[in-house]
């Protein structure tokens, strides 16, 4: 892969060679230096100051063993990270996944798009992330908060409430932020917004559960209206069927779409009907089932094996909501074969750098992750406000100020791709006023920094 502009492509060669066999980094970090190169070109400052090499090397990566106790009494050990990629505009902040396919490569590529993410929020937020190859698959809930406890014990001496704030990610909701916060608490003496995503007895924030996906259906919903069209109508497919994907797939609905399709990662249902998602919630965030129970439960649906051929059902809207590079070339081929116009990343980084240009290509309104996943961080942002207030924002405030802050995402990276001469591409325009705002904080804060 070649970059079009000399210093980017330096930079570039030199992450592939500092960070080798890191996939993912690699590809989150080209995309994103691909879509800049008209902002380098424009202000030959980040040149000078060498911004971008800074941008794309952590302020710093913490690698620590999570040593914890099985059910059965075997003692077990995982590895734990945590990366504090850029503080320019804020204290850390971004979530903890708990996967076993979290490695170094994941944890960055999630950490540098949420440096770009949280400035798009407006909110004064740096960018991190963090996690373990822990997998909650199977796991009592005695082992999740053994396992909880240990991570935070060595956790907790790298964040605080102005430092360093982790949140949810993969793997990691409720249940888990009450442990980690709980373990804090014991360790610090003190009760500080430190998480965000916490229970709502414990300084947590109404809506921080639905807000990634409701703020996606917030952002697609803008990028519709500008084409003079709506959810209304539409038929949707929303991969996964955890936290994003159910809100997403909730909002959706309640714009008047018709949800015909969600999966988890051993396969996907359809329910031509509409899903109900009284019962996915049920499975899924009461029971911590399978997806394939949603087909013996309601009659009419069908369960198919393998989570890829989702993108084969036929529809007009396409949520991926599940995980990174979910959706390769082959996939997008399939989607836009079948008509589908409007694709919105609830995950992050879910389509591959050739789906997304393909989806560009063929003209399919495309959101991209950091701008339309926003929401979660940025209710999150409004969790640490309400903590330093200590008072708490009532359901109807926080959902708007979620939506008002979705909107502005939107028109902030709609005028900012037209402004560079790329009307329409919404990856240029986040990308670049995602980075401007990073950039020119960085450029003020000194050569040492
Ligand atoms: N939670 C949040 O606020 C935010 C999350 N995101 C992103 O959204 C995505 C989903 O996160 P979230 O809903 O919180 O996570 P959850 O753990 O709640 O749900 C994840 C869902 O994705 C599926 N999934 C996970 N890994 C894979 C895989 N390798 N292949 C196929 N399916 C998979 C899971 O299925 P299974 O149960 O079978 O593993 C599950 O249905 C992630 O990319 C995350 O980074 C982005 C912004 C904020
Ligand atoms: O709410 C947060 O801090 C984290 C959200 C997150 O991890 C993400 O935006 O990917």
């Amino acid at each position: 892969m070649s970059l079009k502009n000399a210093y980017l492509q330096k930079v570039y060669d030199k992450v592939v060679a500092k960070n080798p066999n890191e996939a993912e980094f690699q590809q989150a970090v080209y995309e994103v230096l691909e879509s800049i190169t008209p902002a380098i070109e424009k202000n030959p400052a980040y040149e000078k100051a060498n911004i971008i090499e800074r941008m794309v090397e952590p302020e710093r990566m913490i690698t620590f063993r999570v040593t914890w106790v099985d059910d059965n009494g075997n003692v077990q050990v995982n590895r734990g990270f945590r990366v504090q990629f850029n503080s320019a505009i804020g204290p850390y902040k971004g979530g903890l996944r708990l996967h076993p396919s979290v490695c170094a490569s994941v944890i960055k590529f999630l950490g540098f798009e949420q440096v770009l993410k949280n400035s798009l929020t407006t909110l004064p937020m740096g960018g991190g992330k963090g996690g373990s190859d822990f997998d909650p698959k199977g796991k009592s809930d005695m082992e999740i908060m053994r396992f909880c406890q240990s991570f935070m014990t060595e956790l907790a001496k790298h964040i605080g409430a102005d430092t360093d704030v982790p949140a949810g990610d993969i793997g990691v909701g409720a249940r888990e932020v009450g442990y980690l916060f709980g373990q804090y608490k014991r360790l610090r003496n003190e009760f500080t917004g430190v998480l965000t995503g916490k229970g709502l007895s414990f300084g947590g924030s109404l809506v921080r559960t639905e807000a990634t996906g409701y703020g996606l259906c917030y952002f697609v919903e803008e990028m519709l209206k500008d084409s003079n069209t709506s959810f209304a109508g539409k038929e949707v497919v929303v991969s996964g069927s955890g936290n994003v994907a159910i809100y997403a797939a909730e909002k959706a609905m309640e714009l008047g779409a018709k949800v015909i399709a969600m999966s988890d990662s051993n396969g996907y249902v359809v329910d031509e009907a509409g899903i109900k998602l009284d019962v996915v919630k049920q499975i899924k965030e009461v029971e911590r089932k399978r997806i394939k129970e949603y087909a013996e439960r309601v009659e009419g649906a069908q369960y198919h094996e393998g989570c890829k051929g989702i993108w084969t059902v036929k529809c007009d809207i396409a949520l991926p909501c599940a995980t990174q590079n979910e959706i390769d070339l082959e996939s997008a081929k399939a989607l836009v074969a079948n008509g589908c116009k409007v694709v919105g990343e609830g995950a992050n980084m879910p389509s591959t750098i050739d789906a997304i240009n393909y989806f560009l290509d063929n003209k399919v309104l495309f959101a991209p992750a950091k701008a339309a996943n926003a929401g979660g961080v940025a209710t999150s942002g409004l969790e640490m406000s309400q903590n330093s207030e200590r008072l708490s924002w009532t359901f109807e405030e926080v959902d708007a100020k979620l939506h008002s802050i979705m909107v502005n995402i939107y028109k902030n990276a709609a005028t900012t791709a037209k402004e560079y001469g790329f009307e329409g591409n919404l990856v240029v325009g986040a990308n670049i006023a995602g980075f401007l705002k990073v950039a020119d904080a960085m450029l003020a804060q000194g050569y040492a920094y």
